[in-house]
C-alpha cells in the first residue's frame, strides 16, 4: 500500500470518526509498511497504540480491505524517535485483530456503510413468511431437529439452552429458526425475540465500535428474551466478533433466556472457531439435519406442488415427474425448489403438461449439475450381487430369464440414476443396441406396477446405491 493510497483512507475513516478523534487518533498514525498480511503503523506513544488497537483497529482493518489490501492484523510501532520508548519498538496489536486468518478478516471486512442498520432497528429482523412449521415436511433425516424446534417453539421454561441446529446447505435450517420465532411470535407476543445472522450480528458490533456505542450495543443484546442467530459458522475467525458473542451468549444464559443457533458444521468441527465460544455451544442441546433421503425429498415436492396450484390451478403434472426429481435431485432442498418453480413457470409459458419431456428439456443444466455420482459399473455390479449372479452375466451375451431380468434392472437404474444415455448404456452392456436398452427400461417400468417382488428389488437397489 502507499502513502498516498492510507491518505485516502485516512480521509474516509475521518468521516467515520469524526473531526475529534480523527485528529487525535487516526492523524498521528504513520503508516510504515504492509507486509505478509501485516500493515504496521507507528505512534507517538505505547498509550495510543494500545488505545487506537482496542478502539479502531476493526475500523482500520475493515477500510483497509475495503479497499482492495489484503491485511490480516495490523501492528503499532512506537516511533523510534518518541520520548516514551526511545530505542525499542512494540507491537500492540490488539487480541481482536491477532491472528485473523486472510480469508476470515476479508470477509469480516465486507460490510459496507449501507449495509449497516440504526443499532436501535434490532426488534425488526425480518422473517420469511414462507418459512413456518406448516409449511416445513418432516421426515427421517429431520425429524429430532424438528421437534427440538417445536419444543422451544412453545416458549415454556427453557429446557435446553443453547438449541444449536446444524446441517449442510439448505437443508432447512433457516426455515426451522423462522419457524420457532412466528410461533413465539403468535403464542408469547410479550417476548422479545430477536433473530439475526451471524453476519449481521458483526455488521452491527463493527457499526457500534465504529459509532462508539458499545454500551448501547450491549444493552439491546442482552435485553433479548430468545436469542436466535443463523449460521454461526461466519464469525470463526473473527476474533473481536466472537468474543462479544462469547459475551453475549453468557449474559443471556446467566439470565436464563433461550438461545438458538444454527450452523453448517457441528460446533467442534468449526475452525477457527474458539474453544470456549464450541464449548459454551456444546452445552445444550446438538441436534443436526441430515441429509435428505428420497422419501422427504418427495415429500417436500408434493408440498411445493400445492403451494404452486395455488398460482397456477390449471397446470397438470404427469405421474412420475416428482419421483423423477426426487431421484436425481438429491443435492439440496433449494434447488429441488427451484427445479419445480422453473417447471411450473416454463410449463405456464408454453402451455404444456409437465411431463418428464418438459422436465429433461427445462432443466437440463440442474439435472447434468447434480449428476448422480454413481456409475454404470457401480450399478451392474451391485445388481450383480444382489441377485448372486456373475458380473460378467449381467454384461454377457446370455438370454436366460434369470440374467436377463436383472439385466433389465440394472439397465433401468442406468437410466434413472446416471445421466448416461440410451446408446451408452447399451455399450457398457456389452455392445447393446440403445433400442434394446429401451425395451429393458419399458419392461421394468410395467413390471413395476403389477409385479411387487419386482418394485420390491428396484427399490431396495435404489437405496442401497443412493445409501
Ligand atoms: N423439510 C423441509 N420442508 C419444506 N421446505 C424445506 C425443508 N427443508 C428445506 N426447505 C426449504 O429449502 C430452502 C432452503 O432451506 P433453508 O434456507 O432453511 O436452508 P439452510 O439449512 O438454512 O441452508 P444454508 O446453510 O444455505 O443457510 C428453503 O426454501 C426451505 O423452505
Amino acid at each position: 500500500m502507499t502513502q498516498e493510497k492510507w491518505g485516502q483512507l485516512r480521509q474516509k475513516l475521518l468521516k467515520t470518526v469524526g473531526q475529534n478523534n480523527y485528529s487525535t487518533w487516526i492523524e498521528p498514525l504513520e503508516f510504515q509498511e504492509l507486509h505478509d498480511g501485516v500493515a504496521v503503523f507507528t505512534v507517538p506513544t505505547n498509550f495510543m497504540g494500545n488505545y487506537v488497537s482496542q478502539n479502531f483497529a476493526d475500523l482500520i482493518l475493515y477500510e483497509l480491505n475495503s479497499s482492495g489490501e489484503s491485511v490480516q492484523r495490523i501492528a503499532f510501532r512506537v516511533a523510534a524517535n518518541s520520548p516514551a520508548r526511545p530505542a525499542s519498538t512494540t507491537k500492540a496489536a490488539p487480541r481482536s485483530t491477532e491472528d485473523k486468518p486472510a480469508a476470515a478478516a476479508q470477509t469480516e471486512t465486507r460490510a459496507t456503510s449501507s449495509a449497516f442498520e440504526p443499532l436501535d432497528s434490532l426488534q425488526a429482523a425480518p422473517l420469511d413468511a414462507r418459512f413456518t412449521f406448516d409449511s416445513f415436511v418432516v421426515g427421517k433425516p429431520n425429524e429430532l431437529a424438528h421437534a427440538a424446534a417445536r419444543r422451544v417453539s412453545e416458549g415454556g421454561p427453557v429446557t435446553f439452552n443453547p438449541l444449536v441446529l446444524y446441517g449442510g446447505v439448505g437443508l432447512g435450517k433457516t426455515h426451522l429458526m423462522h419457524a420457532i420465532a412466528w410461533e413465539l411470535k403468535s403464542k408469547r407476543p410479550d417476548l422479545n425475540v430477536l433473530y439475526l445472522s451471524a453476519e449481521q450480528f458483526m455488521y452491527r458490533f463493527v457499526q457500534a465500535l465504529r459509532e462508539r456505542r458499545m454500551m448501547d450495543f450491549k444493552h439491546l443484546f442482552r435485553s433479548v428474551d430468545v436469542l436466535m442467530v443463523d449460521d454461526v459458522q461466519f464469525i470463526a475467525g473473527k476474533d473481536s466478533t466472537q468474543e462479544e458473542f462469547f459475551h453475549t451468549f453468557n449474559a443471556l444464559v446467566d439470565q436464563n433466556k433461550q438461545i438458538i443457533i444454527s450452523a453448517d458444521r457441528a460446533p467442534g468441527e468449526i475452525k477457527d472457531l474458539e474453544d470456549r465460544v464450541k464449548s459454551r455451544l456444546q452445552c445444550g442441546l446438538v441436534v443436526d439435519l441430515h441429509p435428505t433421503d428420497y422419501e422427504l425429498r418427495l415429500g417436500i415436492l408434493q408440498n411445493k406442488v400445492q403451494q404452486h396450484k395455488i398460482t397456477y390451478p390449471d397446470l397438470e403434472i404427469a405421474d412420475g415427474v416428482l419421483e423423477f426429481l426426487a431421484h436425481r435431485i438429491s443435492t439440496n432442498v433449494r434447488v429441488l425448489e427451484g427445479a419445480l418453480t422453473r417447471l411450473f413457470a416454463f410449463a405456464s409459458l408454453v402451455g404444456r403438461e409437465i411431463d418428464m419431456d418438459l422436465t429433461q428439456d427445462c432443466l437440463a443444466d440442474v439435472l447434468r449439475a447434480s449428476e448422480r455420482k454413481i456409475t454404470v459399473e457401480e450399478i451392474q455390479r451391485k445388481v450383480s450381487d444382489y441377485y448372486n449372479i456373475r458380473l460378467s452375466d449381467i454384461i454377457g451375451p446370455k438370454r436366460l430369464r434369470s440374467y436377463a431380468r436383472p439385466r433389465q434392472v440394472a439397465m433401468y437404474l442406468c437410466k434413472q440414476l446416471t445421466s448416461r444415455s440410451l446408446p451408452e448404456i447399451g455399450r457398457r452392456f456389452g455392445g447393446r443396441d440403445h433400442t434394446t436398452v429401451m425395451h429393458g427400461v419399458k419392461r421394468i417400468e410395467e413390471l413395476k406396477l403389477t409385479d411387487g417382488q419386482i418394485a420390491e428389488d428396484v427399490e431396495m437397489l435404489r437405496r442401497a446405491l443412493e445409501a
